[in-house]
């Protein structure tokens, strides 16, 4: 079966990271602007992740990963180069409500990150279900190109007008012309 794609509140999301090098650190750029409840186990640690860790206060175990350390945890990434860790944690946070991405294998991950492009409210995002993760990355540069910034501006100027008209079938008509105008005048 394929990944639902879900927009989800992170913000009160205990998070751990397991592992220290480029891909964590990747990971880790972009956990820091949805919650700030991260902790990070790894052997070791880059730079890049320590100066992350820092500017955001992480929390940092300097350690190897050690069973039970995903208790707690409602989200679990899982980015070492032991590849048979990977497996370990997922088999371990069975039964449990964790959920687990491992940066190896699609088998250990209960979600994958998406490419996205974020524009103000407009959130775009891209997967392929680990087909091709380049592939990802380069669609995402696509729209990237494409999406006016004017987006940000129209966004917020609809939600306001949602929070002064009443709910029903005149203002669902009229927030569509709306949104059809904004379309015929910036995408061509
Ligand atoms: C399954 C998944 C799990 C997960 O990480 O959640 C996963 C797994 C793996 N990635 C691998 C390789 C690469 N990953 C990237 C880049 C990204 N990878 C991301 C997500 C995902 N990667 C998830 C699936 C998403 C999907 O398919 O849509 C992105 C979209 C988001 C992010 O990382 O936040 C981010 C782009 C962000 C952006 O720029 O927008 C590049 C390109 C590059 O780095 O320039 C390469 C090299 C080229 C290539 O292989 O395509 C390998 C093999 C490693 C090896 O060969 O050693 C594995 C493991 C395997 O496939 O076995
Ligand atoms: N999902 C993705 O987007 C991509 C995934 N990968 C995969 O990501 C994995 C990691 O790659 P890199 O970050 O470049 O490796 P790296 O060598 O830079 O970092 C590995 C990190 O894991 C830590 N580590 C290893 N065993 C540990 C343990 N038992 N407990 C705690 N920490 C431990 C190391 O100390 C180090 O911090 C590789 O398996 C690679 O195949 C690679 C490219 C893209």
């Amino acid at each position: 079966m394929s990944f639902f794609p879900m927009f989800m509140d992170m913000q009160d999301l205990k998070v751990l990271v397991v592992g220290g090098g480029n891909i964590a650190t990747e990971k880790l750029e972009k956990l820091v602007d949805f919650t700030k409840e991260i902790t990070v186990i790894a052997s070791e640690v880059s730079v890049e992740a320590n100066r992350l860790i820092k500017e955001h206060c992480l929390t940092l175990y300097q350690r190897a990963y050690r069973r039970g350390d995903i208790e707690g945890f409602d989200i679990v990434i899982v980015a070492t180069d032991t590849v048979e860790l990977h497996k370990a944690i997922y088999e371990e946070s069975r039964g449990s409500r964790i959920l687990v991405n491992s940066v190896d294998n699609t088998d250990y991950c209960d979600f994958i990150f998406p490419s996205y492009v974020k524009k103000n409210d407009l959130t775009i995002a891209f997967s392929t279900g680990g087909a091709s993760p380049a592939f990802a990355k380069h669609i995402r540069r696509h729209f990237e190109k494409i999406i006016p910034d004017s987006v940000g501006p129209f966004l917020k100027k609809m939600k306001a007008l949602r929070a002064t008209m009443p709910k029903g079938p005149e203002r669902m008509r009229y927030f569509d012309e709306l949104v059809e105008k904004y379309f015929k005048e910036n995408f061509k």
